[in-house]
Formats: structure tokens, C-alpha cells, sequence
């Protein structure tokens, strides 16, 4: 059987990244193409318990090594249990978040080193790559105003972070890129909802012929 793709939306706090993926259920769906849609930290039962450690915001002791290793634990455990056994069986998964969050979040913003994290989370991804990664771009000040006007979504540990390090979250992020350029696509996820979907599906249609 022809293997699936595996295809990971990154980017700072409240770029859109779950909302588009919301609104490409349907269309992806309804073109009869096989797809599973997940998340990370989380997406089956052990990884959204390990989600609910990390993203608890009593849990302000939590040593930034720590942070690294549960995020690397809740991936490892997200492949093994859901992501590569789909693929395998010819479905193109779709994940909210994936290794880059690490290298940006834990490597770079909170000064482990990219490399470092890197090389943990090789043990948890055995050469694990996603095919294609679309990289929402934006001005992390923008991205939080959106949170904070989403008065239904709960605000957890990272998103209290101040604004430093979500700008440190960016440059982090633009060092990946130019790390993985072959990988990365860069999405301007500055613009309306329907604008972003609609680039968004206009790459997915060049790279993956959807
Ligand atoms: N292009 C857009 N223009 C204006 N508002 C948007 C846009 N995209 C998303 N939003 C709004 O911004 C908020 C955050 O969006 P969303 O949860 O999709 O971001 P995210 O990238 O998944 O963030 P996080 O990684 O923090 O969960 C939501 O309230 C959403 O409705
Ligand atoms: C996978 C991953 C995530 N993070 C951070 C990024 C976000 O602030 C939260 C997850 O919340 P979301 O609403 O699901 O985006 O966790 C991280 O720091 N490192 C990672 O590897």
C-alpha cells in the first residue's frame, strides 16, 4: 500500500494554525482524500495526559529541561500509537504542532540550544521527519491579541509567557527554517481567515497534488 504524507503546521501563539486546520477537515474530507487530523502535545490518550503536565499553569517550577523531555515523551508516544500506524496504512496525517515547536519553544526561547534538543528528540523520532511543514508567520504581539480576544480558549503556561519570549519563539522559529528550507513553507498568516485557508490549500495542491 502507497504510504501517506505527513504534514506539520507550526508557528508562534495564535498565528491560526488550528483554525485552518478546522476549516480543511471539510474540504479534505469531502475531496475523499484519507486524512487524520491531530495535535501535539497530545492527540491520543497518554500524550494529552502528558499535555495537561505541561501546559498546567501551577506548574511554574517545571525546569525548562523537563519541559523538553515531556514534549519529546508526548511525541514519541504520538507516533508510535497514531501517526506512523496511519501513514502506513496510506492516510495523510495533518499535525497541529510537531519537533520544530521544540527546537523554537525549548531550544531557542528558552536557551537549551537547537542542537540539544535536536538530539533528544532524534532518540524520539527514530529519523521521523514530516514530508512538508507550513510555518504560519506572524508578529507574535498579533498572534497573543488574538488569543486574548478569544474569551472561550483557555489560556495555559506558555501563553503567560511575556512578550520577550514569544519574540524569541520567532527568531528561534526563522533559524529552523533556515535550517529545513527544502521542508518549510513560509505562510503569511497575517491576512483574513479565507486568505490563509486558501494559500495554505494552494500549497498543499503544489506539494502533495490534493
Ligand atoms: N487570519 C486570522 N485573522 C484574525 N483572527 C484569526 C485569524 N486566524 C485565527 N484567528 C483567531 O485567532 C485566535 C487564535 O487562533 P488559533 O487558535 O487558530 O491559533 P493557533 O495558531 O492554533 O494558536 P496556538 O498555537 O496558540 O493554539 C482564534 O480566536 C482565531 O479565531
Ligand atoms: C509541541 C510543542 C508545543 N509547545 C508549546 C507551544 C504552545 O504554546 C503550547 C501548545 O499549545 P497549543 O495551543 O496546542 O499550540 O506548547 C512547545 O513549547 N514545544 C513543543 O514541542
Amino acid at each position: 500500500m502507497l504510504k501517506g504524507k505527513f504534514i506539520t503546521f507550526e508557528g508562534p501563539d495564535g498565528a491560526g494554525k488550528t483554525t485552518v486546520l478546522e476549516m480543511l477537515v471539510k474540504d479534505i474530507n469531502e475531496s475523499g482524500i484519507d486524512a487524520v487530523f491531530t495535535r501535539e502535545p497530545g492527540g491520543i490518550h497518554i500524550a494529552e495526559k502528558i499535555r495537561e503536565v505541561i501546559l498546567n499553569k501551577e506548574h511554574t517550577e517545571m525546569d525548562s529541561r523537563t519541559e523538553a523531555l515531556l514534549y519529546a515523551a508526548a511525541r514519541r508516544q504520538h507516533l508510535v500509537e497514531k501517526v506512523i500506524p496511519s501513514i502506513n496504512n496510506g492516510k495523510h496525517v495533518f499535525c497541529d504542532r510537531f519537533i520544530d515547536s521544540s527546537l523554537a519553544y525549548q531550544g531557542y526561547a528558552r536557551g537549551i540550544g537547537i542542537d540539544e534538543v535536536f538530539s533528544i528528540n532524534e532518540f524520539a523520532i527514530n529519523g521521523f521527519m514530516p514530508d512538508l511543514t507550513l510555518y504560519f508567520k506572524i508578529d507574535p504581539k498579533t498572534g497573543l491579541k488574538r488569543i486574548a480576544k478569544n474569551k472561550g480558549r483557555e489560556i495555559n503556561r506558555l501563553d503567560l509567557e511575556d512578550i520577550s519570549f514569544h519574540n524569541k519563539v520567532q527568531e528561534g522559529y526563522e533559524k529552523v527554517i533556515s535550517s529545513f528550507q527544502e521542508r518549510i513553507v513560509v505562510i503569511n498568516a497575517n491576512q483574513a481567515i479565507d486568505k490563509v485557508l486558501q494559500d495554505v490549500k494552494n500549497v498543499l495542491k503544489e506539494h502533495l497534488h490534493f
